[in-house]
């Protein structure tokens, strides 16, 4: 297991560099590479899924790794990091961060506390994943190190917004005391500008950096507007 684990040098931008099984991106080097680039052009951090990819891109870059495992478990909506058996191999893959789901149903947040402890007790740091303020109030008490607004429009009883959610990030902001990250729809270098000045200290850009097709698919679409 890693034992020197990194904590974020500064406020900055996280590149997510995931790409599930159905994505084109999966496999191989890919996601490690844009790690590389996503270092190089200024990233502070990477967030990568699955043991494949937070191994290889632990032994790419310097900054510090949140690594999750999204899982599907049958009747369960939680899919980010779910049981102890994800956390325990997120970090025997050396993540410096554990992501994990701190979204309070099916008895969640239990779950989450003892997870936290885990993670706690290996040297490592805790990014909860929550959808609501209370869930990210109730992160704090659990003992999370990070609060991100990742599952904001992914749980039914959360705003089901287009883009970021700017005022989650507001308040959680001026209620907590520890970091608030941003993540979550931003598309635009000032949408992240945009969630800084709403309080966040780090902000996470994925699908806007590393989802080729989905990059793609907005353009297809802004253009179908003039060719029908
Ligand atoms: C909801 C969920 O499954 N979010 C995942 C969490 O790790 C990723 O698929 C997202 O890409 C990531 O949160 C970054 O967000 P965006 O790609 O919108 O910049």
């Amino acid at each position: 297991m890693n034992t020197h684990k990194r904590t974020f040098s500064q406020r900055g931008l996280i590149v997510s560099c995931q790409a599930l099984e159905h994505e084109p991106l999966h496999g191989g080097d890919t996601m490690r590479k844009m790690a590389i680039a996503a270092q190089m052009s200024g990233a502070i951090g990477i967030r990568t899924n699955g043991v494949h990819d937070i191994r290889s891109i632990k032994g790419a870059v310097d900054v510090p790794v949140v690594g999750l495992i999204k899982r599907d478990i049958p009747e369960s909506d939680i899919f980010i990091t779910p049981t102890l058996d994800e956390v325990k191999a997120i970090l025997d893959a050396g993540a410096d961060i554990v992501a994990l789901d701190v979204t309070d149903r099916e008895g969640r947040l239990d779950i989450a506390c003892e997870l936290i402890a885990y993670v706690h007790q290996a040297g490592a740091a805790v990014m909860a994943d929550v959808s609501t303020f209370e869930e990210g109030v109730a992160a704090e008490r659990l003992g999370a190190d990070y609060i991100g607004t990742t599952l904001s429009g992914y749980t039914p009883y959360s705003p089901q917004l287009e883009g970021p959610d700017f005022e989650l990030v507001r308040q959680l902001s001026e209620a907590v005391n520890i970091p608030v990250v941003a993540e979550g729809r931003i598309w635009t270098p000032a949408e992240a500008v945009k969630a800084l000045e709403a309080g966040a200290t780090y902000v996470v850009v994925g699908s806007a950096i590393t989802r080729p097709q989905l990059i793609t698919t907005r353009y297809v679409e802004a253009l179908r507007k003039l060719i029908p």
